[in-house]
């Protein structure tokens, strides 16, 4: 059986645009929004959006559509993005360094609380308000800041041998920017970010709509 299987994961990869439509509409001062009106803007179909917006138990009211404050609140509450959440970061190279000056992740309050990596000219520094430890220094910072989520943003070679370490140390989720397929115990969650997958979309949908 796959492990961590979630039912709707494209629904979920999909609420996070339509915060942003209807977070543009609360600022617009609109009181409500209908799923066409998401649709439309987002290129999708109406059915599919209220399919995904009743996952968060929002109901439209007919003819007026989804009260906008409600329905951030309720994507918000669904996707726990109403709770902080303290994660580190583990290799502060260019894309580590890029994330941690990402303002969208505090928004989502996801706060990156620490940095780690094993080059003695990054350590010490801060970055985006975001202290570079020694990777040696683990378990002392975790302690202190107590997350359980890391951002893996190492070079691929040492991606499983970082990944165990930090897994020895009571990490228990994993968003891996790394291309590597980690092998971690079953209670490890593990979310593989991939920036290939969205350029083989634009790829086919440039050979097939562009002119
Ligand atoms: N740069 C990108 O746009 C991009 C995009 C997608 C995925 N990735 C992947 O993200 C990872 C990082 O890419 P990058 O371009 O930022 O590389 P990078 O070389 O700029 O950064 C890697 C960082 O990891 C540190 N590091 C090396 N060994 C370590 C260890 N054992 N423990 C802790 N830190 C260690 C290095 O000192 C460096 O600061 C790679 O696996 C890459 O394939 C990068």
């Amino acid at each position: 059986m796959k492990r961590h299987k979630l039912l709707n994961v494209p629904s979920i990869r999909r609420l996070p645009s339509y915060l942003q439509v209807v977070k543009g509409a609360a600022e617009e001062g609109r009181e409500y929004i209908s799923g066409t009106y998401i649709a439309q803007e987002l290129e999708l179909e109406a059915i599919q959006v209220r399919k995904d917006l009743a996952l968060t138990g929002i109901m439209g009211k007919p003819r007026l559509g989804y009260p906008v404050q409600e329905l951030i609140h309720a994507i918000e509450r669904f996707l726990r993005w109403d709770i902080d959440q303290f994660a580190c970061l583990v290799g502060a190279g260019n894309l580590g360094q890029a994330l941690l000056g990402y303002q969208e992740l505090k928004r989502h309050k996801l706060h990156i609380a620490a940095a780690f990596d094993v080059d003695p000219s990054k350590i010490g520094k801060m970055v985006h308000g975001t202290r570079i430890h020694s990777l040696s220094e683990f378990a002392a910072v975790k302690e202190q800041e107590g997350f359980e989520m890391a951002i893996l943003t190492v070079p691929p070679e040492v991606a499983q041998e970082v990944a165990e370490i930090i897994v020895d140390h009571g990490i228990k989720g994993i968003w891996n920017f790394t291309n590597v397929k980690l092998k971690l115990p079953s209670h490890v969650v593990v979310q593989q970010e991939d920036l290939s997958s969205g350029y083989a979309v634009l790829s086919l949908k440039m050979a097939k709509f562009a002119r």
